[in-house]
């Protein structure tokens, strides 16, 4: 299994690091987050882009991007923005979704870039081609906000990830009944001895909530906990994540 190092955090090496999404609307209230952040409540941070009102306009998300480089400190950044698809807010076309991801790759600065699966094979390429041209390493996403696929569905989702190139796969897929959290917990597992990049993985939702500390039985190397509002459901408050992986984890 290889590990993805960002900076001083190594993913993949049987910890399971805590992301925090930066959820605020303006410039202000992002900088105001990520100062927060920067106190030792979690190991990497989200920019959830999409969530910034301004974020049709490059440049803006470029300038607020500086910003929070130098307010998170030596703390890794994921560039993320969300579309409407796969339940985020932007709600622009294919083609200015990779454009806004390949113009950010080429003037800011992020550690990894989240890229949407769903885009279709030729524009995820291009841009984990740009990214890994930038130095840039790449997390390949799927959402699922209406259901958990079959077992086998969401283990080839994983592994077309890892096929077309991706550093590291992220698979967040909705509940209606304990089995599908479980089955999102067996596709994980499955996956983590089959594939060997990092996943990160989750089932949402409250029921879901428990697959989010089990990355030591579905060898998820990471999980999302949010610091005031929640950039999806079930996510645990970090401070609490926190106390709990330390328990399950020393
Ligand atoms: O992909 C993910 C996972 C997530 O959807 C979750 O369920 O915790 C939260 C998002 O902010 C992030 O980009």
């Amino acid at each position: 299994m290889k590990t993805v190092r960002l900076r001083n955090v190594e993913l993949g090496d049987g910890n399971s690091k805590i992301i925090v999404p930066i959820t605020g609307a303006t410039e202000e209230k992002i900088i105001a987050q990520a100062k927060e952040l920067n106190q030792g409540i979690c190991d990497l941070a989200e920019w959830r882009v999409d969530l910034f009102e301004k974020h049709h306009a490059v440049s803006e998300i470029v300038k607020v991007a500086r910003k929070l480089r130098d307010v998170l400190g030596d703390m890794p950044f994921i560039f993320t923005i969300r579309t409407k698809e796969d339940g985020g807010k932007f709600e622009g076309t294919n083609e200015e979704y990779a454009e806004t991801v390949s113009r950010f790759l080429l003037e800011g600065e992020c550690d990894a870039c989240d890229i949407e699966l769903a885009k279709g094979k030729p524009l995820v390429q291009s841009l984990l081609e740009a990214a890994k041209s930038h130095g840039v390493k790449t997390i390949v996403s799927s959402h699922s906000f209406d259901k958990t696929p079959t077992v086998d569905k969401m283990i080839s989702i994983l592994g077309e990830m890892q096929s077309c190139g991706a550093d590291i796969a992220k698979l967040a897929v909705m509940p209606k009944s304990i089995q599908d959290v479980l089955n999102l917990m067996l596709a994980s597992a499955k996956s983590f001895e089959n594939l060997n990049i990092p996943l990160i993985t989750m089932s949402m939702g409250k029921l879901g909530s428990f697959s989010r500390v089990a990355g030591l039985l579905t060898g998820s190397c990471a999980t999302f906990g949010s610091y005031g509002q929640e950039s999806a459901p079930g996510q645990y408050d970090c401070r609490d994540l926190k106390k709990i992986m330390k328990m399950l984890y020393e």
